[in-house]
């Protein structure tokens, strides 16, 4: 009997360890939207608001380094041999291509992240989005928190892209073109958790965080 009771107890801690340790991994949050809804907004209130939680992971692309970039810092910087071969090898989790370069997640930069013990922010666009539901060690070992961000308008997308003034008109014109067809898969049930529309930032960051800090709290102190 007294050893049922001693094997029951190390069954019972063994048990408990194991969903201490489900409980604590962190998990790839996922950002999608159109240009401009106000994603990096959102992102560094919730950043500032839970410090140290979130990092970001270091993406490939084969674009030239820009003056200040630092190899492994902002980007890995590859030549495109190198992509199309790594590509082909399994090592990216989501590619995409803009103004003719490429650019891709491995998964061995979102590990990096999840393995320090923070949840990874991947920022990305809805063909990304895609991709990463078909990965295999996403669904089975992290499971990600999709969240889209919608803007009020199509206008207020305009309005809001004119006045960052990071864009020129030719590229606010394209960053437009997309957003219809993103914002249509992000309004179809079951591609997202969690779907905001912001237009009232401190009342959206509300909704996002309100969504965000118990899940956060389930993988330590938020
Ligand atoms: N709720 C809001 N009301 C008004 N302006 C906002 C709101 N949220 C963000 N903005 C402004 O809209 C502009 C676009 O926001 P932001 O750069 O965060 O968008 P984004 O989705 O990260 O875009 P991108 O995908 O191009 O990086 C910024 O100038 C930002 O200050």
């Amino acid at each position: 009997m007294a050893s049922v009771l001693v094997w029951s107890r190390s069954a019972a801690s063994r048990l408990f360890s194991v969903a201490a340790v489900k409980r604590m991994a962190p998990r790839p949050l996922v950002f999608c939207g159109p240009s401009g809804a106000g994603k990096s907004t959102l992102l560094k209130k919730l950043m500032a608001d839970h410090p140290d939680r979130f990092g970001f992971s270091v993406s490939h692309t084969t674009r030239s380094p820009r003056s200040g970039e630092v190899d492994g810092r902002e980007y890995h910087f590859i030549d495109t041999d190198t992509f199309t071969r790594q590509l082909q090898a399994g090592a990216f989790l989501e590619t995409a291509m803009y103004s003719g370069n490429h650019y891709g997640t491995s998964y061995r930069a979102l590990l990096d992240v999840l393995e320090s013990g923070q949840w990874c922010i991947l920022d990305i666009d809805v063909q990304g989005v895609q991709q990463l539901k078909q990965s295999k060690l996403l669904t089975s070992q992290y499971v990600p928190v999709y969240v889209f961000i919608f803007p009020p308008s199509i206008e207020h997308l305009k309005e809001r892209l004119t006045s960052r003034q990071t864009d020129s008109a030719e590229a606010i014109a394209l960053r437009l073109a997309k957003a219809e067809a993103e914002m249509a898969y992000g309004h179809q049930p079951g591609n997202f958790d969690l779907v905001v529309v912001n237009d009232d930032l401190e009342a959206a960051y509300a909704k996002l965080n309100d969504f965000l800090s118990p899940l956060l709290a389930e993988s330590g102190d938020s």
